[in-house]
């Protein structure tokens, strides 16, 4: 099966408002799925539903077998709690010992992987915020899951912090094979390990694509600058058959989003008489077109 979990139409409702409504998730084994959202936007409901601290209101979510996927489920939804007066290494004998699952191996092996085996005896209330989220995913991946879910993982950490989760991610996915379901409200963040980007909005499920087609599709693009918008418009579509583009009335501007010829445009534009004033090939910030997507009003559009 191509799919480790879906969603379909997922709905949580607070006294009569929809927080989350009707999501359609589609998350491949294997992948890393980026989910993207402002504050607010509802990724951590979503979350508790999937992994079960909420009762959805309405739809459902789909694993191959709903039971033995939530045993293979490791998740991190709130800040993780640890004893805090307790090493590192006994927070994780615990929670094995909680989890019916004693290996002193994996232990071991599990702290060498998040690279705190040189601090495993100390106490936690000595740590930095990166090394408790690394012993949080620790015990999120000691049990072996199949599936990681993660909220905000890297919020609040230092790039330094950042980058080592970020290739522990890596190392997750294509060293062990372990599917992430990664949320963040910041593209850059995971803009470069993600295979699958999910964008929500408002509860709404705006976007769900493979990473690579959004890069290649909203970075390169054309500026198309003419006198006289609306006819270029109808040259593009009704004479060169381009349909994947946008007006920027107030500027005259034309983005054009697919892979064109410049020189097909040119001449077109020529043939039907609409006066050109400049054309040039431009890399979009990726970010820029995030914002664009979750503001819905605009390039300048902001977070909340
Ligand atoms: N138990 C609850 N009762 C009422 N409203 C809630 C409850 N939990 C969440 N909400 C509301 O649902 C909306 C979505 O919240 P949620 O925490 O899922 O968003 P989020 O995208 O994870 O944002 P953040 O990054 O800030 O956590 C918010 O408006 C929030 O106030």
């Amino acid at each position: 099966m191509t799919y480790i979990l879906r969603t379909h139409q997922l709905t949580k409702t607070y006294n009569g408002e929809a927080v989350v409504s009707g999501v359609d998730m589609n998350i491949k084994y294997g992948e890393i799925y980026g989910f993207l959202g402002p504050n607010g936007a509802g990724k951590t409901t979503i979350m508790k539903m999937i992994t079960n601290l909420v009762q959805p209101s309405g739809g459902e979510k789909v694993h191959d077998t709903s039971y033995e996927v939530l045993k293979r489920m490791g998740s991190i939804i709130e800040y993780p709690v640890f004893f805090e007066k307790l090493t590192a290494r006994k927070n994780l004998e615990l929670h094995c010992e909680y989890m019916g699952y004693y290996d002193k191996q994996a232990i071991t092996e599990t702290l060498a992987l998040v690279n705190l085996v040189n601090v495993e005896n100390k106490p936690v209330k000595d740590f930095s915020l990166g090394m408790k989220q690394r012993l949080g995913l620790a015990r999120a991946v000691i049990t072996k899951p199949e599936i990681l879910i993660l909220d905000e993982p890297v919020n609040g950490l230092d790039p330094v912090g950042m980058h080592e989760l970020r290739d522990l991610f890596m190392k997750l996915s294509r060293q062990y094979g372990i599917t992430l379901l990664i949320s963040s409200h910041n593209l850059s963040e995971i803009e470069q390990i993600a295979d699958t980007i999910g964008v929500i909005r408002k509860g709404k499920l705006i976007k769900e694509a493979p990473m690579e087609e959004i890069r290649n599709a909203h970075t390169n693009h054309i500026e198309l600058v003419v006198k006289d918008y609306p006819r270029a418009a109808f040259v593009l579509e009704n004479k060169l058959n381009v349909w994947n583009f946008r007006v920027r009335e107030d500027k005259n501007i034309i983005n054009i989003y697919d892979d064109y010829s410049q020189n097909d445009i040119i001449q077109s534009m020529i043939q039907n008489q609409v006066t050109i004033e400049s054309i040039v090939h431009k890399k979009q910030p990726l970010e820029d077109y995030f914002l664009q997507l979750i503001g819905g009003d605009g390039p300048n559009a902001k977070f909340n």
